[in-house]
């Protein structure tokens, strides 16, 4: 468990200090992928920086397990950060290095000197990144999801058990971006590590996260599982960003309802709710009369969802309502 306890941090520009995180606590599972989002300036990289504290908080404690990492210094913090890999949007790879030795790199750092016991984790990390076949070129000869992936591959050479992502697939076309994200929900189930990932795009959240904190000026506005802040998001930030991710007349949000007659509601399925017909069961039981205004159906990670909003008339709606409410899905009322 990463533990953030009364976290703030500022920065002291020109003599004065300038805050960049309002205090805050939080506290990221093990193994779960934990999205932060935020737009520019919001203090998404500096939040990243403080789990291996490459920025020191200016006030708060900082824990990872039991180890208190704000209290450490030197060789002891130089131990804690190699159980932390980090990979950064431009990859950062060092240029005049063929692939073999950037991943090797820092294991060479870390101290080991078994030539062959370190080829043989490259060639295990090169196999498990998808690079095997350009294990000798050099980042120049590489496309950006190539480097990207030996930026990963490099991250985890020293089996960390904590995996920070800043900004990794910003500089990606949309493709590649959804074969990094896929190639990190992959190792995060196989090699069960944390991965905490900053972002500015809600589809990357949704795409592999479990729960996401939502930054704006410094502060966490919102945070909760991808699937609660996606379905219901509550600050006019997050609700940017969702809306980003997803054309607004999908979730039925502004279309003019004056001139629909009915009551006009907003039904959300997830998981197995999503595909099965309860809606057409209830409406056949109650009598009731629906009309689809808007709707979509997709997933957040592994778990399916659908949005219908429409319009629902007969004597019997509220009956409807409690119907569909119990089973499972839930139901918002947009008008009347
Ligand atoms: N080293 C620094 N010295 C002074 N101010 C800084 C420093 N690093 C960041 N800041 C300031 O702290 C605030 C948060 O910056 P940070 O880089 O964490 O935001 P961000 O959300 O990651 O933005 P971006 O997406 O543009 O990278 C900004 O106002 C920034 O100008």
């Amino acid at each position: 468990m990463i533990r953030f306890i009364d976290v703030h941090k500022s920065y002291r520009v020109e003599g004065k200090d300038i805050p960049a995180l309002e205090p805050f606590s939080l506290e990221i599972a093990d193994g779960e992928v934990f999205g932060i989002i935020g737009h520019s300036g919001a203090g998404k990289s500096t939040l990243i920086r403080l789990i291996n504290l490459l920025e020191r908080p200016s006030g708060g404690r900082i824990l990872i397990g039991n180890t208190e990492m704000t209290a450490l210094h030197d060789d002891a913090l130089r131990e804690a950060r190699q159980g932390i890999g980090m990979i950064f949007q431009h990859f950062n790879l060092l240029s005049s290095q063929t692939v073999v030795e950037n991943i090797a790199f820092p294991m060479r750092l870390a101290g080991n000197k078994d030539a062959k016991a370190i080829r043989a984790r490259v060639d295990e990390l090169l196999q498990r990144v998808g690079l095997t076949a350009h294990a000798n070129k050099y980042p120049s000869q590489l496309s950006g999801g190539q480097k990207q992936r030996v930026g990963i591959a490099r991250a985890l050479a020293n089996r960390p058990s904590i995996l920070l992502c800043d900004e990794a697939t910003s500089a990606l076309d949309p493709q590649t971006t959804a074969s990094v994200l896929e190639l990190l929900a992959e190792i995060n189930r196989e090699l069960k590590l944390t991965i905490v990932l900053i972002t500015h795009e809600m589809d990357v959240v949704r795409r592999v996260c479990d729960r996401v904190a939502v930054l704006d000026a410094g502060r966490i506005v919102e945070h909760g599982t991808v699937a609660d802040v996606f379905l219901h998001p509550q600050h006019a930030t997050t609700r940017r960003f969702v809306n980003e991710a997803l054309p607004e007349e999908a979730a039925g949000e502004h279309l003019p309802y004056e001139n629909v007659p009915g009551r006009i509601l907003r039904l959300s399925f997830r998981g197995e709710a999503t595909w099965s017909p309860t809606l057409g069961r209830v409406t056949r039981e109650t009598g009731v009369d629906f009309n689809i205004l808007a709707g979509r159906i997709d997933r957040i990670k592994d778990l399916p969802y659908g949005q219908l909003t429409l319009a629902m008339q007969g004597d019997n709606v509220d009956t409807a309502l409690r119907s569909l409410r119990e089973a499972g899905i839930e139901v918002e009322e947009l008008a009347r």
